[in-house]
């Protein structure tokens, strides 16, 4: 049985798209191109939540028969929300408000459906980091696995020689928390495992 109309993910990320790539679902990628300012007021949860939700409509009006998912994800440490670092000392800033520390990644993802139905999520990973002299940040940096993630490092990389602990899901820091995704997909209706 073929899930009906097509699926979009609204997404640029290359690391959403090897999760997705992942589950085996036929897919394409459409970049959402919104502003992803948000007031200051709102929790990180509730600004990816709120920026899933944006992302998700903005390209789902484009193609209202269509199912599209979109993402947002924020680094919360202490009282500082942290997003994708602009250059290499961006990267050393929040690289060393993590090392040492714990942390919590928020990922909300959003699924428009034709007509319009929304289903969201929002799934947090609890990191705990090694403190690590500065010539072994500088090195790390050198690798560049900072770049295009939010906090600075990627999970899944050599960044996980700095991981002293993780509680959650993994994929979730990765950037799409898939035990979630697959509950929204199963909600929907979606059948998996079929012939394209
Ligand atoms: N490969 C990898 N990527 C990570 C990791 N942690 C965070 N990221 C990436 C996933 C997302 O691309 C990015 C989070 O930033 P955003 O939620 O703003 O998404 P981004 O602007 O990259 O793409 P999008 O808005 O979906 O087009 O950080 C990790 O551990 N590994």
């Amino acid at each position: 049985m073929k899930n009906s109309g097509e699926l979009i993910l609204a997404s640029t990320s290359s690391a959403r798209k090897a999760l997705m790539d992942g589950l085996g679902l036929p897919y394409r990628t459409e970049a959402p191109g919104v502003d992803e300012h948000v007031a200051a007021s709102l929790s990180a949860e509730e600004a990816v939540r709120s920026l899933a939700a944006r992302k998700a409509r903005a390209v789902h009006e484009r193609h209202p028969g269509a199912w599209v998912l979109g993402a947002d994800q924020l680094v919360e440490v202490g009282r500082d929300v942290l997003g994708k670092p602009q250059d290499r000392d961006a990267a050393r800033g929040q690289l060393q408000r993590l090392l040492g520390h714990t942390h919590a990644i928020h990922t909300g993802v959003c699924l428009v459906g034709p007509g319009g139905r929304l289903t969201e999520a929002v799934e947090t990973t609890r990191l705990t980091f090694f403190p690590v002299p500065p010539e072994e940040l500088e090195r790390y940096l050198d690798t560049g696995e900072w770049e295009g993630c939010a906090g600075s490092y990627r999970v899944e990389g050599q960044g996980q020689a700095l991981l002293a602990k993780l509680e959650g899901d993994r994929t979730n820091v990765q950037g799409l928390p898939m035990l979630s995704v697959v509950r929204l997909f199963r909600q929907a209706g979606f059948t998996f495992f079929t012939r394209p």
